[in-house]
């Protein structure tokens, strides 16, 4: 390859390290970071053309305010591929970047890619937003290959929220298929739960498109589908009876739902957007119902029509 740049990976959590290895396999130079390694971050960060967080939500700010303190490369490309909000702020981890380095190009690396699937090499398509072309171009010729086809497109906040947003509706299906209550309910809970990612996502300015894309319906297709996803492991375990707690302290990863859905529910009640279904996961997250009630709960909900 003529074209090979330096890759900074910051994470080596399951995604950080399936994306190190899609990257090292085009032939780039990557350097992964985790705060317990033997690379500083600073020589992670030098010279790097690529600097990709894929920390979790909860250690985004910590990164950030660490990075901001050594030399980067004036032309560096920050890519963020967390799909969270912050709690105190709300904010998406591409507007935390952006704020920390301005002057940098950030791209949003989201869509349908449960990181075992890419471990094991299985095909898989993903999208890099920017509102910078050249840089989500840039993003897309580093990571695709025959087995990870990258799609550019031009609505990073869509695009984030697309892949953060459908981490509750996950959790939703879990629950769904824990109580085995068969495949026309996921098929309503999943569209409604779309509906709802497309409600809140266009009043935070998205584009209603997007989450038609891998980032919205391609995501949700992935996680509310496999036992690989975190998210529906939440979910499926807490129809099965066990506490959030019981289950939090045996998961491996980070099942961002959980927060995600606290942040979302604060946001949406302070802007009067209607989330029924986030509303019941939010009221099972905090112990307030069973699976069983939340269930009734949504389907005695006032009568409507269908898109309003
Ligand atoms: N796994 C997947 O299939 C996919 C995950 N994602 C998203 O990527 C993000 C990471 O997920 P995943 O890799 O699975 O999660 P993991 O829990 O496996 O990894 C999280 C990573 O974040 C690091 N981290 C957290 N807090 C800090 C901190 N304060 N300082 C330094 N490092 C920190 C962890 O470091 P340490 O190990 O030292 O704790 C670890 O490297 C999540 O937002 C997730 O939604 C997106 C697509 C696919
Ligand atoms: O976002 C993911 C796949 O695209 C990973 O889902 P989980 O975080 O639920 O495992």
């Amino acid at each position: 390859m003529t074209n090979d740049k330096t890759v900074a990976i910051l994470g080596a959590g399951a995604w950080g390290q399936a994306l190190a290895n899609l990257a090292a396999a085009n032939g780039h130079q990557v350097r992964l970071w985790s705060r317990w390694g033997t690379l500083s971050l600073e020589a992670v960060l030098q010279d790097a053309d690529i600097i990709l967080s894929a920390i979790s939500m909860k250690g985004v700010r910590e990164v950030v305010m660490q990075v901001q303190s050594f030399p980067i490369s004036p032309d560096a490309i920050f890519v963020t591929a967390t799909k969270g909000l912050e709690p105190d702020t709300t904010c998406t981890p591409s507007q935390i970047w952006q704020t920390a380095f301005p002057h940098h190009p950030v791209v949003v690396l989201s869509g349908p890619n449960l990181s075992k699937e890419i471990e094991m090499e299985l095909p898989a398509a993903t999208a890099v937003a920017s509102n910078i072309p050249t840089a989500a171009e840039a993003v897309q010729l580093v990571f695709s290959s025959n087995r990870f086809r990258v799609y550019t497109n031009s609505d990073p906040v869509g695009v984030e929220l697309g892949g953060t947003l459908k981490n509750v509706i996950a959790i939703a299906a879990g629950v769904c298929d824990g109580l085995q209550l068969g495949t026309n309910a996921k098929a309503g809970l999943v569209t409604r739960g779309l509906t709802e990612i497309v409600r809140i996502g266009t009043f935070w300015g998205a584009k209603p498109e997007t989450f038609y894309g891998l980032s919205g319906l391609g995501d949700l297709l992935a996680t509310c589908n496999s036992p690989l996803s975190r998210n529906y492991q939440v979910g499926y375990q807490l129809a099965a009876g066990k506490t959030l707690t019981e289950i939090l302290t045996h998961l491996q990863g980070t099942a961002e739902g959980v927060n995600t859905c606290r942040v979302l529910i604060q946001r949406a009640r302070q802007q009067n957007i209607p989330v029924p279904i986030t509303e019941q996961v939010y009221r099972l997250l905090q112990g307030e119902v069973t699976p069983q009630q939340a269930l009734d709960e949504l389907m005695l909900r006032d009568i409507k029509p269908e898109y309003h």
